[in-house]
Protein backbone atom coordinates (compact mmCIF):
# COMPACT_ATOMS: atom_id res chain seq x y z
CA UNK A 1 0.00 0.00 0.00
CA UNK A 2 1.13 3.70 -0.35
CA UNK A 3 2.98 5.15 2.43
CA UNK A 4 1.93 8.73 1.79
CA UNK A 5 -1.74 7.27 2.06
CA UNK A 6 -1.35 6.59 5.72
CA UNK A 7 -3.54 9.26 7.09
CA UNK A 8 -6.31 7.85 5.55
CA UNK A 9 -6.41 4.52 5.82
CA UNK A 10 -5.96 5.78 9.64
CA UNK A 11 -8.91 7.83 9.44
CA UNK A 12 -11.04 5.14 7.64
CA UNK A 13 -10.44 2.69 10.72
CA UNK A 14 -13.09 4.63 12.49
CA UNK A 15 -15.18 4.66 10.44
CA UNK A 16 -18.64 4.19 11.61
CA UNK A 17 -21.25 1.72 9.12
CA UNK A 18 -24.71 3.13 9.48
CA UNK A 19 -28.06 0.93 7.82
CA UNK A 20 -29.71 2.89 4.98
CA UNK A 21 -32.73 0.02 3.92
CA UNK A 22 -29.98 -2.26 4.24
CA UNK A 23 -27.05 -0.84 2.59
CA UNK A 24 -24.43 -0.75 4.75
CA UNK A 25 -22.95 2.59 4.16
CA UNK A 26 -19.79 3.81 5.99
CA UNK A 27 -19.81 7.20 7.34
CA UNK A 28 -15.71 9.27 6.32
CA UNK A 29 -14.89 12.61 5.86
CA UNK A 30 -14.52 11.39 2.07
CA UNK A 31 -18.01 10.44 1.84
CA UNK A 32 -19.81 12.64 4.15
CA UNK A 33 -17.87 15.32 5.27
CA UNK A 34 -18.41 13.86 9.11
CA UNK A 35 -16.51 12.74 11.16
CA UNK A 36 -14.07 15.99 10.58
CA UNK A 37 -11.97 15.71 7.62
CA UNK A 38 -8.78 16.29 8.79
CA UNK A 39 -6.14 18.70 6.74
CA UNK A 40 -4.00 15.72 6.13
CA UNK A 41 -6.27 13.60 5.14
CA UNK A 42 -7.43 16.04 2.26
CA UNK A 43 -3.49 16.63 1.24
CA UNK A 44 -2.69 13.06 1.83
CA UNK A 45 -5.73 12.56 -1.40
CA UNK A 46 -4.39 15.80 -3.02
CA UNK A 47 -0.81 14.21 -3.45
CA UNK A 48 -2.16 10.27 -4.08
CA UNK A 49 -4.38 11.79 -6.71
CA UNK A 50 -1.97 14.32 -8.63
CA UNK A 51 0.03 11.27 -8.28
CA UNK A 52 -1.41 9.10 -10.65
CA UNK A 53 -3.28 11.87 -13.02
CA UNK A 54 -1.29 14.40 -15.14
CA UNK A 55 -3.50 17.60 -14.54
CA UNK A 56 -1.34 19.76 -17.28
CA UNK A 57 -3.18 19.61 -19.96
CA UNK A 58 -6.47 19.40 -18.28
CA UNK A 59 -9.22 21.86 -18.97
CA UNK A 60 -11.73 21.50 -16.27
CA UNK A 61 -12.00 19.36 -13.13
CA UNK A 62 -15.92 17.84 -12.89
CA UNK A 63 -17.11 16.47 -9.79
CA UNK A 64 -20.68 15.73 -9.05
CA UNK A 65 -22.72 17.87 -5.68
CA UNK A 66 -22.42 16.69 -2.92
CA UNK A 67 -19.01 14.85 -1.84
CA UNK A 68 -16.86 15.34 -5.17
CA UNK A 69 -17.13 19.02 -4.15
CA UNK A 70 -14.11 19.16 -1.85
CA UNK A 71 -12.05 17.11 -3.22
CA UNK A 72 -12.76 19.21 -6.81
CA UNK A 73 -11.71 22.17 -4.52
CA UNK A 74 -8.79 21.11 -3.04
CA UNK A 75 -7.31 19.63 -5.98
CA UNK A 76 -8.28 22.81 -8.22
CA UNK A 77 -6.31 25.14 -5.91
CA UNK A 78 -3.49 22.75 -6.39
CA UNK A 79 -3.19 22.19 -9.70
CA UNK A 80 -4.81 25.35 -10.71
CA UNK A 81 -7.31 23.64 -12.85
CA UNK A 82 -10.77 25.11 -12.52
CA UNK A 83 -13.75 22.78 -11.88
CA UNK A 84 -17.29 22.84 -12.24
CA UNK A 85 -19.64 20.57 -10.38
CA UNK A 86 -22.39 18.35 -11.97
CA UNK A 87 -25.84 19.92 -9.86
CA UNK A 88 -28.96 18.39 -8.78
CA UNK A 89 -30.84 21.29 -10.06
CA UNK A 90 -31.22 22.51 -13.64
CA UNK A 91 -30.46 25.83 -15.09
CA UNK A 92 -31.85 25.40 -18.35
CA UNK A 93 -29.06 26.51 -20.53
CA UNK A 94 -29.21 25.40 -24.35
CA UNK A 95 -26.54 23.01 -23.69
CA UNK A 96 -27.18 21.42 -20.67
CA UNK A 97 -27.10 17.49 -20.26
CA UNK A 98 -29.48 15.79 -17.92
CA UNK A 99 -28.54 12.76 -16.11
CA UNK A 100 -30.31 10.41 -14.68
CA UNK A 101 -28.17 8.69 -11.16
CA UNK A 102 -28.83 5.40 -9.23
CA UNK A 103 -27.25 4.24 -6.57
CA UNK A 104 -27.42 1.50 -4.06
CA UNK A 105 -29.83 3.58 -2.28
CA UNK A 106 -31.61 6.01 -3.59
CA UNK A 107 -32.13 8.07 -6.92
CA UNK A 108 -31.82 11.60 -8.35
CA UNK A 109 -31.07 14.27 -11.36
CA UNK A 110 -28.02 15.63 -12.36
CA UNK A 111 -27.36 18.44 -14.72
CA UNK A 112 -24.05 18.89 -16.26
CA UNK A 113 -22.85 22.27 -17.47
CA UNK A 114 -20.03 23.93 -17.84
CA UNK A 115 -18.07 21.95 -20.07
CA UNK A 116 -17.56 22.97 -23.59
CA UNK A 117 -17.06 20.46 -26.90
CA UNK A 118 -13.26 19.76 -26.53
CA UNK A 119 -12.55 20.13 -23.14
CA UNK A 120 -10.02 17.89 -21.26
CA UNK A 121 -11.65 17.23 -18.14
CA UNK A 122 -11.20 14.65 -15.19
CA UNK A 123 -13.91 13.17 -13.11
CA UNK A 124 -13.92 13.28 -9.39
CA UNK A 125 -15.84 11.50 -6.88
CA UNK A 126 -15.68 10.39 -3.24
CA UNK A 127 -16.63 6.80 -3.53
CA UNK A 128 -17.65 4.51 -6.26
CA UNK A 129 -20.00 1.75 -5.31
CA UNK A 130 -21.98 0.94 -8.11
CA UNK A 131 -20.78 3.20 -10.63
CA UNK A 132 -23.87 4.13 -12.19
CA UNK A 133 -22.96 7.86 -11.36
CA UNK A 134 -19.25 8.00 -12.50
CA UNK A 135 -21.00 5.91 -15.22
CA UNK A 136 -24.05 8.81 -15.94
CA UNK A 137 -21.64 11.43 -15.65
CA UNK A 138 -18.84 9.89 -18.12
CA UNK A 139 -21.79 9.28 -20.78
CA UNK A 140 -22.90 12.81 -20.30
CA UNK A 141 -19.53 14.57 -20.96
CA UNK A 142 -19.36 11.74 -23.77
CA UNK A 143 -22.33 13.13 -24.95
CA UNK A 144 -21.66 17.29 -24.67
CA UNK A 145 -18.36 15.90 -26.19
CA UNK A 146 -15.16 16.79 -23.46
CA UNK A 147 -12.28 14.49 -23.76
CA UNK A 148 -12.13 12.58 -20.75
CA UNK A 149 -9.02 12.43 -19.47
CA UNK A 150 -9.34 10.40 -16.54
CA UNK A 151 -12.06 9.16 -13.92
CA UNK A 152 -10.97 9.47 -10.21
CA UNK A 153 -12.39 8.42 -6.96
CA UNK A 154 -10.77 8.51 -3.51
CA UNK A 155 -12.58 4.45 -2.59
CA UNK A 156 -13.77 2.15 -4.38
CA UNK A 157 -16.27 -0.44 -2.90
CA UNK A 158 -15.18 -3.96 -3.97
CA UNK A 159 -17.69 -5.71 -1.32
CA UNK A 160 -17.86 -9.63 -1.92
CA UNK A 161 -20.58 -9.90 -4.45
CA UNK A 162 -20.48 -6.90 -5.78
CA UNK A 163 -19.97 -7.07 -10.16
CA UNK A 164 -16.60 -5.51 -11.21
CA UNK A 165 -17.56 -2.09 -12.77
CA UNK A 166 -16.62 -2.03 -16.38
CA UNK A 167 -15.00 1.47 -16.59
CA UNK A 168 -11.28 1.84 -15.83
CA UNK A 169 -11.21 4.25 -12.82
CA UNK A 170 -8.03 5.90 -11.06
CA UNK A 171 -8.49 5.37 -7.52
CA UNK A 172 -6.80 5.20 -3.99
CA UNK A 173 -7.74 2.42 -2.24
CA UNK A 174 -10.34 -0.42 -2.23
CA UNK A 175 -12.43 -0.78 0.85
CA UNK A 176 -15.31 -2.82 1.38
CA UNK A 177 -18.02 -3.89 4.36
CA UNK A 178 -16.96 -7.29 6.42
CA UNK A 179 -18.87 -8.20 9.46
CA UNK A 180 -20.15 -4.12 9.84
CA UNK A 181 -16.74 -3.35 9.77
CA UNK A 182 -14.97 -0.79 6.87
CA UNK A 183 -11.97 -2.80 5.62
CA UNK A 184 -9.16 -1.50 3.57
CA UNK A 185 -8.93 -4.17 0.50
CA UNK A 186 -5.45 -2.98 -0.74
O1 LIG B 1 -21.28 4.31 -7.47
P1 LIG B 1 -22.63 4.72 -7.02
O2 LIG B 1 -23.49 3.56 -6.58
O3 LIG B 1 -23.34 5.55 -8.02
O4 LIG B 1 -22.47 5.56 -5.69
C1 LIG B 1 -21.52 6.60 -5.55
C2 LIG B 1 -22.20 7.94 -5.41
O5 LIG B 1 -23.05 7.92 -4.25
C3 LIG B 1 -22.76 9.03 -3.41
O6 LIG B 1 -23.54 10.13 -3.74
P2 LIG B 1 -25.01 10.35 -3.18
O7 LIG B 1 -25.99 9.99 -4.25
O8 LIG B 1 -25.19 9.64 -1.87
O9 LIG B 1 -25.11 11.90 -3.01
P3 LIG B 1 -24.22 12.93 -2.15
O10 LIG B 1 -22.88 13.03 -2.83
O11 LIG B 1 -25.00 14.18 -2.28
O12 LIG B 1 -24.12 12.40 -0.74
C4 LIG B 1 -21.31 9.33 -3.69
O13 LIG B 1 -21.00 10.67 -3.38
C5 LIG B 1 -21.17 9.03 -5.17
O14 LIG B 1 -21.45 10.17 -5.98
Amino acid sequence: MDANLEPLVRSLRAAPIVDRDGYEYFVHGVTDGIPPMEPDVLDAIVDGLRERIDFADVDTIVAPEAMGIHHATALSLETGVPFVIVRKRSYGFPAEVAIHQETGYGESEFFLNGVDPGDRVVVVDDVLSSGNTIEAICEALEAADAELVDVAVVLRRVDKDRPEFSRAVTHLLDVGVEDGELVIVD
